[in-house]
């Protein structure tokens, strides 16, 4: 706890503007680091007398996540036209945390999945949806883990594959449903989706990489699409999407780089999205996936660096372990924020990737050595072997021959 006290009193100096004026963007920001402040310290007091702290509550978290699965919370009615992605997210978080449900579930998840794929490809967000790359990519993911071939084989890929051909534009960017916006969600979630289901053609990604390049800004993030500001959701999507793509060195890898190592809190341990916004628990995997890609790509030119790891490992697990954990179960964007889905997948993604770092050494985990989850692939966040075997599954058995295209 050495660290965060320290610099929590270097940043109290900092939360003035050039001119020493508060600021809304820095009084918020004093707020939430005096409220962290205040919990890490209050954690040190436990930790002296329990030394297993900080402790990650698998069993709570794996009950509350089995019951969603069965069952939402009314407040979830906004979500209807997300029903994939909630499932992708309850079923990789119990994938980490090593709690799969039975296998009688797993087919009911199959089976409702098939309901939303639509007739001309890919899946929308519920049974009669018009079908969106977001939730064709979370769709895809699921079946992945679930992994049996009755649910690979619900995957009508050469209906995907002409869905994909749909959305795409002739500058190599994808719009994330018919008609809908283009952003590099949509490259990323359309190389996802095809190079794990193996209907990737490189026509189908001419000029892609080009145009994500074009959406890397001055910072050296990448935004959502080109002359917007960077942000750690639209960067994971870049870089991860150049990665599929055998394509990284079209980016400025070292502008990456700087603009992602300054995302980590110096006080919070946790990461941020943007510039001087606040710190985020969702971050821990959207930002903290990146940096591993990154070991991996500067690897490809000094093999030492695949063991090196980026970031503070020890701090994001701080900030997920302490701050993150809702005492009833599920994890959270910051402390006074209610626990949710989203944020309890991404911060679980998050900690598995602070915990196994480039995944080529010995894991590293704060606390616990229970604490430990499963790792993640940081391309396609679901565990490296399920992204594997749904891959050779898809090699083994290629869809039929699509003579349009
Ligand atoms: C695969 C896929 C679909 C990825 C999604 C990536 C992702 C999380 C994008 C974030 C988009 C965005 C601009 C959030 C800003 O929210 P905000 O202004 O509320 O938050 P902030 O203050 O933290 O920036
Ligand atoms: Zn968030």
């Amino acid at each position: 706890m050495e660290r965060q006290i320290r610099l929590f009193r270097d940043i109290q100096k900092e939360t003035y503007n050039d001119e020493g004026v508060s600021t809304n963007t820095s009084s918020e920001q004093a707020d939430v680091e005096a409220v962290v402040y205040k919990i890490f310290c209050s954690f040190e007091h436990k930790a002296k007398i329990d030394p297993d702290l900080p402790k990650l509550n698998k069993n709570l978290h794996s009950k509350l996540l089995k019951s969603w699965l069965l069952n939402l919370p009314k407040n979830y009615s906004c979500l209807d036209a997300s029903r994939p992605w909630l499932i992708y997210w309850i079923l990789h978080s119990l994938w980490l945390l090593n709690d799969i449900p039975s296998s009688e579930i797993l087919s009911s998840v199959v089976n409702f999945l098939t309901k939303c794929q639509h007739k001309e490809g890919g899946y929308g967000g519920g049974p009669l949806q018009h079908p969106h790359l977001g939730t064709t990519y979370a769709a895809v993911n699921a079946l992945s883990i679930i992994g049996t071939d009755e649910a690979y084989n619900s995957i009508d890929r050469s209906a995907l594959q002409n869905f994909l051909w749909t959305l795409r534009d002739v500058d190599g960017s994808f719009a994330l449903h018919k008609g809908g916006e283009q952003d590099i969600r949509g490259a990323y979630c359309a190389a996802s989706i095809a190079k794990m289901t193996n209907i990737y053609t490189d026509a189908l990604f001419d000029k892609t990489a080009e145009w994500i390049v074009s959406c890397q800004t001055y910072e050296g993030g990448f935004a959502g699409c080109p002359g917007m500001e960077a942000h750690g959701g639209y960067t994971f999507c870049g870089i991860a999407c150049l990665a599929l793509l055998n394509r990284t060195q079209v980016c400025d890898i070292d502008a990456l780089l700087r603009w992602s190592v300054n995302r980590q809190m110096r006080l919070e341990g946790g990461f941020q999205g943007r510039t001087n916004k606040l710190v985020d628990g969702c971050y821990s995997f959207w930002q903290g996936a990146i940096l591993p890609i990154v070991s991996a790509i500067l690897a490809q030119d000094d093999k030492e660096l695949i063991e090196t790891v980026l970031f503070n490992q020890d701090a994001l697990q701080e900030y997920i372990l302490i701050c993150c954990q809702s005492p009833e179960g599920g994890l959270r964007d910051k402390p006074g924020k209610p626990r949710d889905i989203y944020h309890t997948c991404y911060t679980l993604s998050g900690l598995s990737v602070a915990q196994h770092g480039t995944g080529a050494g010995e894991a590293t985990v704060v606390g616990s050595p229970r604490n430990e989850l499963h790792r993640t692939h940081p391309l396609h966040n679901i565990a490296p072997h399920l992204a594997y075997n749904a891959l050779h599954y898809f090699i083994r058995h290629p869809p039929p021959v699509n003579d349009e295209k």
